[in-house]
């Protein structure tokens, strides 16, 4: 660079839609979007009844954003990827989604459509909807992202207990909300069992023929034979204890979410990121 010659342009900001909007999530990541320097929020989408048209940050208390609520998916992700200079591999809009399992199927397959980037925070997905969303995206060429824990804690507690699992035939794994959560066990928690028994062996070989005078009390049994409880309680956050046992011995992994703000480092990492993946990529571990 010469004396005379200008300053290199600073990359666009990365344009972010965030859906459920209004949710205890989606208010979280529109506070981080808006003070992260490399990000721009562009649309806002919320199913909540009577906040059509609204700006987001009066909605929200955080001041005018100049970005208008909507509830229509569709059209905002439209409008989205319409207005991005430079779409492709490192380019184009993200969506950041934070909504209701019985919607996000739907959701991550229609930003895909539209040519955006997909980070999925909701849970609820199964095995065989992920699946489709890889091919969609294998299909699209684009880069996409399923997250079911943003806590870099939570992934640190999950590479423990899959390291665990190989030195334990005995595990049960509790996970523990707030009670305003729809779906059970959480996503978190599937995604925890899943790590651990990709070393294909069974877990809690029975030792009696048990008998539930309750149903339900033993809680969920996986294949593998990994029993899996929820928890939901006013006053909890989100929080999960896998603990093992063998002769003479318990051992007990616990991580505990007690504020939302834990989870946006990993969005903002995963937003940052999202647009230069090949493909769709399931759990934050892949990305750090
Ligand atoms: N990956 C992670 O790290 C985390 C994941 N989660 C997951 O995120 C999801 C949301 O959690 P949370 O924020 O607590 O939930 P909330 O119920 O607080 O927020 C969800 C928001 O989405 C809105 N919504 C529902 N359906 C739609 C739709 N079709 N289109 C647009 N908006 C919609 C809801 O509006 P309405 O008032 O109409 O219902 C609500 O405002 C859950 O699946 C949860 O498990 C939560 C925390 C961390
Ligand atoms: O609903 C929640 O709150 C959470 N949901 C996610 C899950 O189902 O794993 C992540 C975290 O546990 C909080």
């Amino acid at each position: 660079m010469t004396a005379s010659s200008p300053p290199p342009a600073a990359p666009a900001p990365i344009p972010v839609v965030v859906a459920g909007a209004l949710g205890r999530m989606g208010a979280e990541v529109i506070k981080a979007v808006v003070a992260a320097p490399d990000c721009a929020l562009v649309g806002a989408i919320d199913t909540t009844p009577g906040h059509e048209g609204e700006d987001v940050g009066l909605a929200l208390g955080l001041g005018e954003l100049e970005v208008a609520l909507s509830g229509d998916f569709e059209g905002t992700l439209c409008q989205a990827s319409q207005s991005v200079r430079q779409a492709g591999p490192g380019g184009g809009a993200v969506l950041v989604d934070f909504t209701h399992p019985s919607v996000v199927f739907e959701h991550c397959r229609g930003a895909f459509a539209y040519g955006v980037h997909p980070v999925i925070g909701t849970t609820g997905l199964r095995p065989d909807q992920l699946a489709d969303l890889a091919r969609f995206a294998d299909k699209a060429s684009m880069g996409g992202a399923v997250v079911p824990n943003f806590c870099v804690g939570m992934v640190l507690l999950q590479q423990a207990a899959a390291a665990a699992a190989r030195f334990y035939d005995y595990a049960e794994l509790t996970e523990l909300h707030h009670n305003r959560k729809a779906d059970a066990p959480s996503g978190t928690c599937l995604k925890t069992a899943e790590l651990m028994e990709e070393l294909g062996k069974p877990f809690n070989p029975p030792q009696v023929e048990e008998h539930e005078s309750l149903a339900g009390c033993r809680g969920g049994l996986r294949e593998s034979g990994l029993r899996l409880h929820s928890v939901r309680l006013p006053g909890l956050v989100a929080h999960q204890e896998v603990m093992f046992g063998s002769p003479g011995e318990t051992y007990t992994l616990r991580h505990d979410t007690i504020d939302r703000s834990a989870y946006m480092p990993g969005v903002l990492l995963t937003v940052r990121k999202v647009r230069s993946l090949g493909g769709l990529v399931y759990g934050l571990e892949r990305l750090l």
